[in-house]
């Protein structure tokens, strides 16, 4: 079976997903895309092949040729993209965040468990990376012994023109927000925010931040989240265990000695650091349509979850005090 997608927004990352659903992942076909910028709908769709081109997304959404919707465009814009696919009870992956605020999380979780089915994944595609896997595995595994402490670097080259200093938080650490959760298999429970001295490159963004995080075990993570560090996009997980240390290793990194100097690559964006992962984390929700018809991937609860702790983390920021984080009850469609 092959699964007709409609792609909402193909701006930098809608794009990438639309070349990588049209030419690397197998069982999809691109049918339909959107964008408010209608100009880059139709670029985009004469360079892919794309046969329809809707003014809107609700148009693309109600198109009974889409089976399953992408929706790739601000995070302001999910909710109402996420509703309207699980009201037209058609599978939908929605780039992270999920939403922008927990309430409207919570408004998509009430309209999957009146639907009755889980329609919605969201893009967290860290889950699908070969080091995160196999970082997991060994943490798994218990051989490090009981994870105690966690280092996590997210570091970016340049920041994109729309971000502000909350973004740190609800657009880049949200990532580290949802690994985490997955990672170590538990509920992060406090956050503190701490600020250090600005980096010249960020303007008057509060680049960069420090985040310290407690876990339901009683384990602690901090996590440094870097916009404007130039020198490349760089992305670093240590688990600190009873018995031993894991880290993520370098992606396919070749590392040359000469001349009396080691040098290794570091990637320049998210696109060439999770270029694999999101390769598979697409393979793997199309799949999952053309068979069970329930995608496998991070669900709307871990959208919320992951939105709740970016919301208390500025609340955190906000009054420069360690702040609780507080979920409603998980409801029993996402033990499934
Ligand atoms: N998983 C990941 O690693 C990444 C995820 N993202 C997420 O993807 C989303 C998009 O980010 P980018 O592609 O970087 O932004 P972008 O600004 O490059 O592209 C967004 C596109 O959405 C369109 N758009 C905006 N509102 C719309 C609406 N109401 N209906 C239809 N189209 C609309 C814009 O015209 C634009 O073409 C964000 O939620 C971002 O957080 C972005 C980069 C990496
Ligand atoms: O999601 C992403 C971007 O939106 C965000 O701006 C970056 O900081 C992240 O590393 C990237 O994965």
């Amino acid at each position: 079976m092959t699964v007709r997608v409609g792609v909402i927004g193909v701006g930098t990352i809608g794009e990438d997903h639309l070349r990588r659903l049209t030419q690397v992942v197998a069982g999809a076909e691109v049918v339909a895309v959107t964008d408010v910028d209608l100009d880059r709908a139709r670029a985009a769709a004469a360079k892919y092949d794309v046969a329809t081109v809707h003014l809107t997304g609700q148009e693309l959404i109600s198109d009974p040729e889409v089976d399953a919707v992408a929706v790739c465009s601000w995070g302001p814009t999910h909710e109402e993209y996420v509703l309207a696919s699980i009201a037209a009870g058609k599978p939908v992956f929605c780039e992270k965040p999920l939403a922008e605020t927990p309430e409207a999380c919570e408004r998509m979780i009430e309209a999957e468990v009146s639907a009755g089915r889980r329609l919605v994944q969201v893009g967290f595609m860290r889950r699908y990376d070969r080091a995160y896997r196999a970082l997991k595995d060994v943490v798994d595994a218990g051989s490090i012994g009981a994870p105690l402490i966690v280092h996590c670097v997210h570091r970016n080259p340049t920041v994109p023109g729309y971000f502000q200093s909350e973004s740190l938080i609800t657009d880049a650490a949200v990532h580290e927000f949802d690994i985490l959760r997955w990672l170590l298999g538990e509920e992060i429970t406090t956050t503190s925010v701490l600020v250090p001295k600005r980096n010249r490159h960020g303007g008057d963004l509060q680049d960069p931040v420090m985040l310290i995080l407690e876990m339901d075990s009683g384990a602690i993570v901090d996590v440094e989240i870097s916009m404007n560090i130039r020198y490349g996009y760089d992305i670093q997980g240590t688990v600190v265990g009873e018995d031993g240390t894991a880290a993520l290793g370098d992606q396919d990194a070749v590392v040359v000695r000469l001349a009396g100097g080691t040098t290794s690559p570091v990637a320049a964006d998210w696109r060439e650091r999770f270029s694999r992962a999101y390769d598979v984390e697409f393979q793997e929700w199309i799949d999952a349509i053309a068979g069970s018809g329930v995608p496998a991937g991070p669900t709307t609860w871990d959208g919320y979850a992951a939105a709740v702790v970016a919301n208390t983390a500025l609340e955190a920021l906000r009054t420069g005090t360690r702040t609780s984080v507080k979920l409603v009850e998980k409801p029993a469609l996402y033990d499934q």
